[in-house]
């Protein structure tokens, strides 16, 4: 019956306090309050509906996602939002659009890599959305290597210009968000070519369209670059393809904070690391392990709560089946899940401040710690990202065969979810990187460079010390392990950051006590995952590899009164989890039978298709019937 909460019994179970551990998930007492208000915001108007999007086409997904995006910023000027609440709102909107890539990236690109000068004409122009923005980097031919970008940026001294060009079919810009019908304008990645010299690849930004008429400027072809992986909302993005045909822009035009072309054509590279060129993917990496974490969080939320309503089997003289959460196999595969998104939102909370703290070195041309900063984006947004596709497939398959049902919320969740392992940066490459960053701290064992940071326990690994001399020359042979030396790197950084959560001021009864048994079972989870390396290393006899499963057994027991608690814990509204499986009263059933019927399919009792296809079929007058 609606009103009827029935999970309560499930929530009576409770072992700590609930509204404190949401505070906790939030960040701070104010996050919680700004995310709250927001969240409901969102899921009170009918603006914001999203049950109907899987009954879309692609041009009615795509104009609908135009509408919200336009609504969604009346509503923020109309509420005088703040640019916090703004991103909040653009959030719990959970739409994938052009926004995420103007706010995402266009803006932090400018912000990175453009001078003071550069920073003071565009950002106004693009915080009024006064302009919309891509990030046209990726290439029909090159995506992962980046310095094998084909599109040049030619410098013309004579008109103090650089002339945009696609010299070959695999030099067309392929895959940017919002570049196919939207943008007005990109930050395009291009090798600079200065009197003939190339000087590698630098980010321009140029003007796509009309802000007349919206008509793509002369030199520009551009479009999208079609339907993507499932019926997912994915697809009211889009992603665009784009050629240059000789397009010129002015000097200025060039993102100059790293290096500079001056109007006599000479090429200044500043005393800043050429990398910063990449300093957008460094932002957006550390934001898209968050992303996971809310990912995670909602897929697990929909997983438990229906674990808790689903009953199968086990019914004693007539008395209610069991539960499906009671079941230790059940439990084996949710609750290491559910400790991951705990894992994942505060390794995401320290990942933030070391990127506040890089960029404020950055700006005072400190750059001892931007190796660090680029193995731990890179290195975390690797391994949250393949976790949590992982994670969500695997809550799919724990809600059975109503997992597979759109409104059960998981399948979009999933074909939205998983380009996050490709986009900004494929996931092996990443890990190749930290592997990189690993090799070259072994390389310097020994020297008066000491480890330091997240890498300060390598100095206890000073048996590597015989073998780097081979490392240089089997770093390409070797890869494949070291790509889980890099894994196991990152992991340990996940399971660290956890303990040092724990180790801070924690109010709230039970609410610390909570994590510690989520922290373990994670740390549990990972040892008895990969035991035959513990082993085999010695780090672990048998006998610990039993004591760990049997503690993990006992740690599920000790989550499972608090499941259902820890998952309300994320404070997400039913609109937002978008699921009839996970909805908050546990009402599963009536409303899964009722949205049945809202499917276009059963607006007539006879199918369209019919007297054309079927009778002829049934009256076995199929021979004479035109097929
Ligand atoms: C729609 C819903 C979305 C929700 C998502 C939520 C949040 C996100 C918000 C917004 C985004 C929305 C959607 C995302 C859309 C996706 C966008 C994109 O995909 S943009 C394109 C991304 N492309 C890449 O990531 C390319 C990956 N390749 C690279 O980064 C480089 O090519 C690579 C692999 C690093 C190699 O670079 P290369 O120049 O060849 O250098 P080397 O490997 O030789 O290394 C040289 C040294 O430089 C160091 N290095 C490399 N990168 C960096 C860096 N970023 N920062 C600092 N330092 C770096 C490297 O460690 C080497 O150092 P040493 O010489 O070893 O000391
Ligand atoms: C949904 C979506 C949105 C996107 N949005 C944008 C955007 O807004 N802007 C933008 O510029 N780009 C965007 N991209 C492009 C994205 O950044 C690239 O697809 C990504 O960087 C991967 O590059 P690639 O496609 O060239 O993969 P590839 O590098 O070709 O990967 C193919 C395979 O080769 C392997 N491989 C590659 N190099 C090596 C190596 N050195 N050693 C070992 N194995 C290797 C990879 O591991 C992978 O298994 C988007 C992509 C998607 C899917």
């Amino acid at each position: 019956m609606e009103g009827v909460d029935h999970l309560a019994h499930e929530r009576n179970k409770s072992e700590f306090d609930v509204d404190a551990m949401k505070i906790v998930w939030a960040g701070s007492p104010h996050a919680f309050v700004v995310s709250d208000r927001i969240s409901k915001l969102v899921a009170s108007d009918p603006g914001f509906r999203k049950d109907n999007r899987s009954t879309l086409s692609r041009k009615e997904l795509f104009k609908n996602t135009l509408r919200k995006a336009a609504y969604a910023w009346k509503t923020i000027i109309d509420l005088h939002l703040s640019e916090e609440e703004a991103a909040k709102l653009r959030f719990y909107v959970d739409e994938p659009a052009f926004t995420d890539v103007h706010w995402g990236m266009f803006i932090p690109a400018i912000k990175g890599q453009g001078t003071e000068e550069q920073q003071q004409k565009w950002l106004p122009l693009a915080y009024k959305m006064q302009i919309i923005g891509c990030y046209a980097q990726t290439e029909l031919g090159h995506g992962s290597n980046v310095q094998g970008l084909e599109t040049t940026a030619t410098f013309d001294p004579q008109t103090d210009e650089f002339i945009i060009h696609s010299p070959t079919l695999t030099s067309s810009k392929w895959w940017p968000g919002g570049l196919g019908k939207v943008a007005t304008h990109a930050i395009a990645y291009a090798l600079l070519i200065v009197g003939g010299r190339e000087q590698g690849v630098h980010g321009f930004i140029v003007q796509l369209r009309s802000l007349e008429d919206h008509s793509p400027l002369p030199g520009m072809t551009v479009g999208d670059i079609g339907m993507k992986f499932g019926n997912g909302a994915y697809n009211a993005m889009d992603n665009g393809v784009l050629r240059f045909d000789h397009v010129r822009i002015p000097r200025n035009q060039m993102l100059m904070r790293v290096s500079q072309v001056t109007c006599e054509g000479k090429y200044k590279q500043s005393d800043v690391p050429r990398q910063l060129v990449y300093g957008a993917m460094l932002y957006v990496r550390q934001t898209i392990v968050a992303d996971a974490s809310c990912a995670l969080s909602r897929a697990v939320c929909i997983a438990t709560r229906y674990s808790a309503v689903r009953r199968q089997f086990g019914s004693q003289n007539g008395g209610p089946e069991t539960q499906v959460i009671d079941y230790k196999t059940q439990q084996s595969r949710l609750f290491p899940l559910l400790a991951s998104a705990y894992a994942f939102r505060f390794v995401g909370e320290w990942l933030k401040w070391l990127y506040a703290d890089v960029t404020q070195r950055l700006q005072a041309n400190d750059f001892s710690t931007l190796p660090e900063a680029h193995a731990c984006t890179a290195g975390l947004k690797s391994l949250t990202t393949t976790a949590t596709a992982d994670g969500i497939e695997e809550c799919r398959k724990l809600c059975g065969g109503h997992g597979y049902l759109c409104s059960s919320g998981l399948p979009e969740l999933f074909a939205v979810y998983v380009p996050a392992c490709t986009y900004e940066g494929e996931n092996t490459v990443l890990l190749l990187q930290v592997a990189r960053f690993l090799m070259k701290t072994v390389s310097q064992l020994g020297s008066s460079k000491k480890p330091v940071g997240t890498i300060a326990y390598m100095t206890r690994v000073e048996h590597l010390m015989q073998c780097r001399c081979g490392v240089q020359r089997g770093f390409a042979e070797l890869s494949a392990d070291l790509v889980e030396a890099a894994v196991a790197h990152c992991q340990l950084l996940v399971v660290s950051k956890f303990i040092e959560k724990l180790q801070q001021e924690i109010p709230g009864k039970g609410v610390k006590q909570q994590l510690e048994v989520l922290c373990n079972i994670y740390a549990l989870f990972l040892l008895h995952k990969h035991q035959g390396d513990f082993l085999s290393t010695g780090c672990i006899t048998p006998k610990h590899a039993a004591l760990a499963n049997d503690e993990l057994r006992s740690l599920y027991s000790q989550v499972r009164p608090n499941a259902i608690a820890l998952v309300d814990a994320f404070n997400y509204t039913d609109h937002y989890l978008g699921s009839i499986l996970g909805c908050y009263d546990g009402n599963v059933y009536p409303k899964l039978y009722e949205a049945a019927w809202k499917d276009p399919l059963n607006e007539s009792v006879v199918p369209d298709g019919y007297h054309q296809y079927i009778r002829p079929l049934l009256k076995q007058e199929i021979r004479t019937a035109r097929l």
